[in-house]
């Protein structure tokens, strides 16, 4: 597991833009060779796609052939409400993109049967020959996707009902009345993400500096469920100095002190990617 740790929350927005930048321009996608990327919603990826858009339109990035997984969307929420996930994804991201909206897949969750569709999600990313790159945020009580604490560290893509703090955390975006926010949600499952080749999960801002020390520095635990990503074999944590708040100075220490190496993480992308652009 590597722990990035940047300067702010701005930092780490282009800091991971230019490692989606990097994964994608090194593999080259074709017709036939997408590249998957999972993907995440909330405030803390924003910054990220702003900077994928920028790439984009500055003839860096192309996304003819890549093809998105989403990593959860509300039950009941029509798709058009401004707080829907495909809603955001949308307008955040997919309409400033050359991505093809088919390629786009974001769970449905006015489906008539949600078990069916989490289902045929799962065999979506599946039949795209897994996730290549899955990036994800967490809740301040440690949640990744949906996954509340508690979940199953092996669970698939299924309905959750969403915890209290969940709730609270996200009523903001629904005139801070907590009555608004829908109780269920589908979800990827902690297993689905841990089956990317790849996993980069973004953390800033001091709200969740205990959720970052649980996930980091103490043992696997289902009621902080990012804390499963220490058994994945190329995960990242990329936070701003807020969020180590909670974390042992020997921990800051040792892994700033990889930050050269964490730095050649990101400049290995050719000047010339025209190539990619069709
Ligand atoms: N289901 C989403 C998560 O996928 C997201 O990571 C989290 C954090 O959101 P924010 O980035 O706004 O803090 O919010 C919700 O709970």
């Amino acid at each position: 597991m590597r722990l990035i740790i940047l300067e702010d929350a701005s930092v780490v927005a282009d800091w991971a833009a230019r490692f989606v930048l990097q994964r994608i321009t090194q593999f080259k996608p074709g017709p036939d060779r997408h590249f998957v990327l999972g993907l995440p919603t909330g405030g803390t990826p924003l910054g990220m796609y702003k900077r994928l858009i920028e790439f984009h339109k500055e003839g860096k990035l192309s996304f003819k052939y890549v093809t998105t997984f989403n990593m959860d969307e509300y039950v009941g929420l029509p798709r058009d409400h401004p707080e829907s996930y495909h809603y955001y994804m949308w307008n955040e991201f997919f309409k400033h993109i050359d991505i093809e909206p088919g390629n786009a897949h974001v769970l449905d969750g006015n489906a008539p049967d949600l078990v069916a569709e989490c289902r045929r999600f799962e065999e979506l990313i599946k039949q795209a020959g897994g996730v290549h790159l899955f990036i994800g945020g967490i809740g301040p009580d440690g949640h990744i996707a949906f996954n509340e604490p508690g979940s199953s560290l092996v669970s698939r893509t299924r309905v959750k009902t969403l915890a209290y703090d969940t709730l609270e955390a996200n009523k903001r975006f629904f005139g801070n009345d907590i009555s608004k926010v829908p109780r269920q949600a589908l979800t990827v499952g902690v297993g689905t993400v841990m089956d990317a080749k790849e996993v980069m999960i973004l953390i800033t801002g001091v709200h969740k500096s205990l959720a970052l020390a649980k996930a980091v520095e103490e043992g696997v635990n289902h009621m902080w469920t990012v804390s499963a990503f220490q058994q994945h074999a190329q995960a990242l944590f990329v936070c701003d100095e807020d969020a180590t708040l909670e974390l042992r100075v020997k921990t800051v220490k040792y892994f700033k002190a990889l930050s050269e190496e964490h730095q050649k993480m990101i400049e290995d992308v050719p000047v010339d990617v025209q190539h990619i652009i069709h």
